[in-house]
């Protein structure tokens, strides 16, 4: 149980310079779960040392996995192989996170073993029917709490088959449950996608060596394949860059370098959307690391303006929406958010925290259900809820940069699931910020 805590943010200064982000979660979640299904040792490099990581470490090392960290953002994997899991009698606890609960879902639903997956609070309340309805189709066993939510209750010793699944919603955690169980599924397991979503699975399945066909919005895997330990270097999380990169847009005189950041374009639907805005934003050494598009971001002030977002845009920037939302505030003009009612199932409902927390700055926002309706102004001081959504915090602490007053930020500890050290190198670019 994580301690309540607040921040004070107000205006700093430009933001200069260059930083790196810790490691991609989405990365570092499959690299631990991979690697502890392989045959051999796996070493994970740029690991996230987040919370949220941390706890998939932690389940599974309750399943029997030896996981070593010999050095920090690096970790050593000592793989059971597909069948050497072994069941944990205790509860196994995922914290925040929505990943982390729904692959193991995935990785669990097939084992000899029950098992329970429980989270905190926000965890408590997310839906789960979205993963264990189609491994329910694959034979598993798993209840829910009422209404779809944690804990899950998973009875092992049910043999899995292959399915065809048509996903009903854009969701790599959906997708990438069903592919985990495929994997020890009699036949082949294949998914076909509504929009393409991160392909994070597909491309570490086949760099294990697991027989793997991919293309964007399809995926298909044979059964009864090994994995095969392998290194795993982890780009910097876009995501947790996206903050800098709209806090640099907004703030005048910034001219700030963002360096080794992962540019997969499942991820980077954002700099489109803020390029249309008006952004300045230039990628610069473009290359690949550990079979991941990576590329240094160089963010100068621009004056943005508010645009309709591309509905086609929404899963390519998912997690990128609670930053956007301050980009819209500082924009001139509207910007018209439509086709996102995923927000209101994540960590909080971002539709509604986001635009409680704007309007409390002083800035006009009308939500639909499926989005929202923003008009850019003056930023006022003021007092917002995070509601314990890391993105929303930290998405609040750029808002306060262009702020005319301070901004105190309630409920602002789990930024630490996805961002560990973030008030360091935010203070450190030149943001105004201190626990309050
Ligand atoms: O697969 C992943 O690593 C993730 C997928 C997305 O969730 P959905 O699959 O629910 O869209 C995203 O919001 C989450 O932060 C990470
Ligand atoms: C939605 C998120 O994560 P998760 O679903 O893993 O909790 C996020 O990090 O914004």
């Amino acid at each position: 149980m994580t301690t309540r805590q607040d921040w004070i943010a107000a205006l700093g200064g430009p933001l200069h310079g260059s930083l790196v982000v810790p490691g991609d979660k989405s990365v570092s979640h499959r690299a631990l779960m991979l690697g502890a299904l392989a045959d051999g040792v796996t070493e994970v490099h740029g690991f996230l040392e987040g919370e949220d990581t941390c706890a998939t470490a932690r389940v599974l090392g309750q399943l029997g996995v030896r996981i070593e960290s010999p050095a920090p953002q690096v970790r050593r994997i000592h793989g059971v192989g597909l069948d050497g899991l072994r069941g944990s009698d205790a509860e196994l606890d995922c914290g925040n996170a929505g990943t982390g609960m729904r692959l193991l879902a995935g990785l669990l639903a097939g084992q000899a073993f029950d098992s329970v997956l429980v989270g905190d609070a926000s965890l408590s309340q997310r839906p789960m029917r979205r993963v264990t309805e189609p491994l329910a189709a694959m034979g598993a066993r798993i209840d829910t709490g009422p209404g779809g939510v944690p804990p899950l209750r998973i009875h092992g010793g049910q043999s899995l088959s292959g399915i065809a699944y048509d996903l009903p919603v854009a969701s790599a955690q959906v997708k990438s449950a069903v592919l985990l169980a495929g994997l020890g599924a009699r036949g082949t397991t294949t998914v076909r996608e509504p929009h393409p979503t991160r392909d994070y699975t597909e491309r570490m399945l086949a760099a294990f060596g697991y027989p793997i066909d991919f293309k964007p919005g399809f995926a298909s895997v044979p059964g009864g394949h090994r994995l095969v330990a392998t290194r795993v270097e982890v780009p910097a999380d876009f995501s947790s860059a996206a903050f800098f990169v709209v806090a640099a847009s907004i703030i005048p005189g910034s001219d700030l370098v963002l360096r080794s950041v992962g540019v997969s374009p499942r991820r980077t639907g954002l700099l489109q959307a803020l390029r249309l805005m008006g952004a300045d934003i230039e990628e610069t050494d473009s290359r690949e690391q550990g079979g991941e598009p990576v590329a240094d971001l160089r963010v100068r002030h621009a004056p943005l303006t508010g645009i309709e977002v591309p509905e086609a845009l929404v899963p390519d920037m998912i997690d990128e929406f609670p930053a956007l939302f301050v980009a819209a505030a500082c924009a001139s003009g509207r910007t018209v958010v439509r086709g996102a009612a995923e927000l209101r199932v994540k960590e909080s409902d971002r539709i509604g925290t986001m635009a409680a927390g704007l309007r409390a700055l002083g800035i006009r926002a009308d939500e639909r259900a499926d989005g929202v309706v923003i008009q850019g102004g003056r930023l006022r001081g003021g007092e917002v809820d995070a509601h314990g959504d890391h993105r929303v915090a930290m998405s609040f602490a750029v808002a306060a940069q262009r702020a005319e007053g301070e901004v105190r930020i309630r409920d602002v500890a789990n930024v630490a699931t996805s961002f560990p050290g973030f008030v360091s190198l935010a203070t450190q670019a030149g943001f105004g910020l201190r626990a309050g």
